[in-house]
């Protein structure tokens, strides 16, 4: 597994775009709107991996509700796999809970899952695949 991206949730992505534009002294290569997940995406290189700023785009989006209780900040880590199947069924034999097993569209043309944050010590965990 490599670490695909790392997932930050904010307030305003017209002002953390800003921050985050200056600070990595780039642009943002995308934006995109996941209604699902209720979220609006914008993505960032760094290095062989990515952040991806998260901002809700509805008001029971699980963005909203991280922000409303821990403010805004690292809201998750994503390991990008080859077989998003397999490492389910293997992650499963450790013991690891998933909060759905059936993979979903993600952003940036990947289908992905979430593992629990009360069995990855308090850290929200996805797994993502490239679609092909
Ligand atoms: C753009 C698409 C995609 C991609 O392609 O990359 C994304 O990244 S989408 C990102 C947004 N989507 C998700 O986060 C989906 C997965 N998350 C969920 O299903 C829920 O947020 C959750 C993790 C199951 C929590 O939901 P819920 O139980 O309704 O919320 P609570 O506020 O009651 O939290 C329960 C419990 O979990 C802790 N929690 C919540 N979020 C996180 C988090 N991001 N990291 C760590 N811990 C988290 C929360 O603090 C509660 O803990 P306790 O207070 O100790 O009970
Ligand atoms: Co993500």
């Amino acid at each position: 597994m490599k670490l695909e991206h790392i997932g930050i949730a904010v307030k305003s992505l017209g002002v953390s775009d800003e921050l985050f534009a200056k600070l990595l002294g780039k642009e943002s290569y995308k934006k995109e709107s996941v209604e699902r997940e209720g979220v609006v995406t914008s993505f960032y290189a760094a290095g062989e991996s990515k952040i991806e700023l998260l901002e809700a785009s509805k008001e029971e989006s699980p963005i909203s509700k991280f922000i409303d209780k821990k403010g805004e900040g690292i809201h998750h880590l994503a390991f990008g796999v080859d077989n998003i199947l397999q490492e389910v069924e293997r992650l499963k034999k450790e013991g690891f809970e998933f909060i759905s097993e059936e993979p979903k569209e993600g952003a940036d043309n990947k289908l992905i899952v979430f593992l629990h944050p009360k069995c990855t010590n308090g850290v929200l965990v996805e797994l993502c695949q490239e679609k092909q």
